[in-house]
């Protein structure tokens, strides 16, 4: 049964008019962004904290968010990127030992908005049918809504495609990372001295994949989205690897296919890409990305990896994807998802450089593709050979 609030304290508006109350909770005020839909059924402090969110509202489609609070340890970033959230059932009061804080006040510190009570099944269809809206956020404890004005707001956002996102959430300097995984998945072992130095450029690189990288044996060095070619070689890597970030990747390509284009051509240095770095090693290769529907955000999408034929359980968080269609000679389509046949893999023909749209790091999520961070270290320790 929906939840019906008396008196609406938070309202969702879709640019297309539709509305939906709601009682707010974290931050009071308003907010406007694309809105897409996660399924995952875990992992909501992730997934608002993972950059790659900026510009959009998420609606969870498990209705139980929140329930288990918020801690230190699962921040994907420092701060939550996402705008917003949407759920179904007000957050109950945390249990779990983990936890420090409960969702609303974390939210609330953080200046981000939320709704509960949502019909989130009928806002989810709602995106499926038409496509990832752009909507107006506002929470207002006084429930006073200036419903025509947040309409227009939604209308009146731009939209993600040609956004460079990247920019707004890298970091200001260069740091080294040296911190691992807290837990490996079985049949993998920690390589706990670093052989392989790599430059991880951050468009909006999640903590996960760092300690991955780390835990894979990798001494990183992380640089700003913007590093030049030269910034990048000024490190003398053995490896570089692009990361998941917001936005559109023809927008942020414009400084980084360029870089990504020099490594490929003055190098022969391995490269490995997620996401965001995926869809742009696409760009620099001569590809197309374009704007998905309504995107994939999830915890169990299977994707087929061609080399193996084996199928794995994937992390997704994306709304552009490459155009498996416009993959030049020479680029091989090493992953395809078994929900839509989209592009999720590409390689570069006798070349270590490769990529993927799916989330190997796994956080949220499952731990299927780890494999792609050890192949990472066995392409750079070959290369020494
Ligand atoms: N997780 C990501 O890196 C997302 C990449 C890109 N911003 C997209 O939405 O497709």
């Amino acid at each position: 049964m929906t939840f019906t609030p008396d008196r609406p304290t938070a309202c969702l508006a879709l640019a297309d008019g539709t509305l939906f109350y709601g009682i707010g909770f974290g931050a009071t005020g308003q907010t406007v962004a694309e809105l897409c839909f996660n399924t995952a059924m875990t992992g909501y402090q992730e997934i608002m904290t993972d950059p790659s969110y900026a510009g959009q509202v998420v609606t969870f489609t498990f209705p139980h968010i929140g329930n288990v609070g918020v801690n230190p340890d699962d921040d994907e970033t420092a701060e939550p990127v996402a705008a917003g959230m949407v759920v179904k059932w007000m957050p109950t009061d945390p249990s779990n030992w983990r936890s420090v804080q409960g969702l609303d006040t974390w939210l609330a510190a953080r200046g981000r908005i939320a709704i509960g009570g949502v019909d989130t099944r009928r806002l989810t269809r709602a995106i499926r049918q038409s496509g990832a809206p752009h909507v107006a956020l506002a929470h207002d404890p006084e429930g006073d809504f200036d419903t025509d004005a947040l309409i227009a707001a939604a209308r009146e956002f731009v939209g993600l495609e040609g956004l460079d996102l990247a920019r707004d959430v890298t970091c200001a300097q260069s740091y080294r990372w040296n911190e691992m995984r807290w837990a490996w998945p079985d049949g993998h072992q920690p390589q706990t001295d670093p052989q392989h130095k790599v430059v991880a450029i951050d468009y909006g690189a999640k903590r996960n994949i760092l300690r991955c990288l780390a835990s894979a044996g990798c001494d990183v060095t992380v640089l700003p989205a913007t590093a030049s070619y030269d910034d990048i070689m000024a490190h003398d890597p053995d490896g570089v690897f692009l990361s998941n970030g917001p936005g559109d990747p023809a927008a942020t390509g414009v400084y980084a296919v360029p870089m990504i284009r020099d490594i490929m051509d003055k190098t022969d240095l391995p490269m490995f890409g997620i996401c965001l770095g995926h869809q742009m090693l696409a760009l620099a290769l001569g590809a197309r990305t374009v704007k998905m529907n309504h995107g994939h955000h999830g915890a169990n999408h299977p994707v087929k990896d061609h080399d193996t034929g084996k199928v794995e359980i994937t992390s997704m968080n994306h709304g552009f994807a490459v155009d498996g269609q416009s993959l030049p000679n020479g680029v091989v389509e090493t992953h395809t998802s078994l929900f839509d046949g989209s592009n999720c893999g590409i390689r570069l023909d006798g070349r270590p450089v490769y990529s993927v749209q799916h989330h190997p790091e796994a956080s949220p999520g499952p731990q299927d593709s780890f494999y792609l961070f050890e192949r990472f270290a066995k392409a750079m320790a070959d290369r020494r050979v």
